[in-house]
């Protein structure tokens, strides 16, 4: 079930030095944001404070709430492998476990929240999941074949389908096509087209046509400079934030002119 993210007065820290200031915003359920901005103003550590995977970064944390359709992400008690069970996260290089057959990558997190199954329920759950990602037509006769035998692009999608079996509410992916080939990347595009339809997905890209051609709604992120903290700049629809934003430094980065 897709779900809501409110995000407010969020600080995320290494060590002493504060990366990313004061972000306050809301992502919609069953609805594609994607987070724009040069390079090093905090996208993907934002990212992952929403399921907090930075927590396995040593000395990173964070100040601030992040709520999940109202549930504190932070609150005392939360376990965040049931967090991240809840939003999963697909990243920049396809990491299918290699020697894992292709049905067992599918199965990999739900093992992993030890979820015990009938094999035909599991054969049920690995269809339905490939089928999610686009994939079922392409290795349903070679199920038992190891994962690291697909190409780029349709390790992608098998990472796509791992982080569905669990029936995320949330799906976060960090630059998921930068590794991939122009056809594998537009696999990628219409596929989160699709997942909008029953996820919260959230998207990091540095390619402005595909934010464009994806989100629903555009998050800018800036730096003032180096060792600066990064910060949300503007959030607004997609199409505002390439015709008609508010900033000019919005206008200056989709416009090609910085970062
Ligand atoms: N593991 C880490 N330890 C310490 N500092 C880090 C770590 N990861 C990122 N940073 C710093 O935090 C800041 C934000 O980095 P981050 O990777 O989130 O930016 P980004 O906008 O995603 O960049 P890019 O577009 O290049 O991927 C940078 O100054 C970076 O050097």
């Amino acid at each position: 079930m897709s779900k809501r993210i409110d995000v407010s007065d969020l600080n995320v820290y290494y060590g002493d030095f504060r990366a990313v200031e004061d972000v306050n915003i809301t992502l919609d359920a069953k609805s594609v944001t994607a987070f724009i901005g040069p390079s090093g103003c905090g996208k993907s550590t934002f990212l992952r404070t929403l399921n907090r995977m930075h927590e396995v970064i040593p000395g990173a944390r964070v100040e601030g709430k992040v709520l999940l359709d109202g549930d504190n992400l932070y609150a005392d008690g939360v376990d965040p492998v049931t967090v991240r069970s809840q939003i999963g996260m697909v990243f920049q290089r396809p990491n299918p476990f290699p020697t894992m057959s292709i049905r067992d990558n599918v199965l990999a997190g739900v093992k992993l929240n030890s979820r015990r199954m009938p094999r035909s329920d599991a054969d049920d759950l690995v269809e339905k999941s490939l089928r999610g990602a686009n994939l079922w037509n392409e290795v349903k006769d070679r199920l038992e074949k190891p994962g690291s035998g697909l190409s780029g692009g349709q390790q992608q999608r098998l990472c796509i389908a791992r982080a569905i079996a669990v029936s995320p509410d949330v799906i976060l992916m960090d630059e998921p096509c930068s590794a991939l080939d122009p056809i594998s990347t537009l696999a990628i595009e219409d596929l989160i087209n699709e997942l909008k339809d029953e996820y919260t997905v959230v998207i990091v890209t540095h390619n402005m046509q595909q934010a464009a051609r994806v989100s629903d709604k555009t998050a800018f992120f800036n730096i003032a400079g180096t060792g600066k903290p990064g910060k949300l700049i503007e959030f607004a629809e997609t199409a505002t934030i390439f015709n008609n934003p508010a900033e000019k430094s919005t206008e200056d980065y989709v416009s090609g002119r910085f970062g």
